[in-house]
């Protein structure tokens, strides 16, 4: 399998989502997504785009009920959305939030890593790659406004965002809880948290599997902000103004230089840490672990 598919412009490696994916996952509006934005909205089944172009802003919504948990499908639309905006230089900054009611995101899809195939985990982990590095190298402003609960994947979405704000709900909780399903958050998950909360924190948090509720989430620095529900979106927009004040080509090259050396450490393995995650998720005490874990998700409406 081919698994990096890009091409460069200038100095950077565009990665092109869809080269590697089966024509079947690129259906006519995600190729309609790829001209320009225009100050209508666009976007995919599952990510809706909400341009603001006089403001040089997009609201991104994830919309992939009931708790946007991170499918290959999911992502590769989110992908290919992200990859939209930060080509039209229109656009300066995203605010990331959700469409499904209490919930930002519940992580991957556990659908995808249980009772599949190894080609299919290979596809999958390194559709969940691509999409870190895209948001984690973004050039423009990313800022979360979490509106739900944010376990794992979720988290790290939120985590790869320039700022986080929180609704104050108790069950908005937020944090790599990896460990609860007894899997191991990978090394660039862990990283990018350390470069969050700092590593004593990560530690503690990392191996206890730790879901901070809003207010520890803020004591801790998982998140810059906490507010009201009904405020999320218009403290996310405030922020927002207040980082877009700074010139776009001092702040990315600032935002590089801080985040280059942690990305570059999953780009210079990205085919090895594959084969692990592969390796690690085919075990059958792996598969059972996650099996078991999904059977008391789903007994918790019985
Ligand atoms: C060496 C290298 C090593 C590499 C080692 C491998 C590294 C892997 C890293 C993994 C990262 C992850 O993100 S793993 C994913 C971790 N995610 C989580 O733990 C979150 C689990 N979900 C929840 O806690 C909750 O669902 C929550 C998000 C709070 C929402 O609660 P609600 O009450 O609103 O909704 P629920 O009733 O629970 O869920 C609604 C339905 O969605 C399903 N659902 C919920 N979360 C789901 C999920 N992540 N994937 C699929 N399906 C999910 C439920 O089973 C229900 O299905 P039905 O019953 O059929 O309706």
């Amino acid at each position: 399998m081919a698994l990096v598919a890009g091409m460069r412009v200038g100095s950077r490696v565009l990665f092109r989502p869809w080269a590697w994916l089966p024509g079947a996952a690129l259906g006519r509006k995600e190729s309609a997504a790829r001209g320009r934005v225009g100050a209508r909205g666009f976007g995919s089944q599952r990510v809706l785009v909400e341009p603001d172009p006089a403001a040089g802003i997009a609201v991104m919504k994830l919309k992939s009920p009931p708790v946007n948990s991170l499918s290959l499908e999911l992502l590769t639309e989110f992908v290919i959305s992200l990859e939209k905006l930060e080509n039209d230089k229109t656009f300066r900054g995203i605010i990331l939030t959700s469409d499904c009611p209490g919930v930002f995101s519940a992580g991957l899809d556990l659908m995808e890593m249980c009772g599949k195939n190894p080609a299919h985990y290979a596809e999958y982990w390194k559709a969940v790659q691509e999409l870190w590095l895209r948001l984690y190298l973004s050039n423009l402003v990313l800022i979360a406004a979490i509106n739900g609960a944010c376990p794992a994947g979720g988290c790290l979405i939120s985590l790869t965002c320039d700022y986080r704000v929180l609704a104050d709900n108790p069950k908005y909780v937020i944090g790599l809880n990896e460990t609860l399903l007894g899997i191991v958050a990978p090394f660039w998950f862990k990283d990018t948290l350390v470069n969050t909360i700092g590593h004593r924190t990560s530690e503690r948090a990392l191996q206890l599997g730790i879901l901070f509720p809003p207010a520890e989430a803020l004591q801790v620095g998982m998140v810059d902000k906490v507010v009201p529900e009904d405020q999320v979106q218009s403290t996310a927009l405030s922020v927002m103004a207040q980082w877009l004040s700074i010139p776009d080509h001092a702040r990315q090259l600032t935002k590089n230089m801080m985040r280059k050396a942690t990305a570059d450490r999953l780009v210079k393995q990205r085919d090895s840490d594959i084969q692990n995650f592969v390796g690690f998720i085919s075990r059958d005490s792996i598969q059972k672990s996650l099996q078991v874990y999904l059977g008391k998700l789903r007994q918790k409406k019985g």
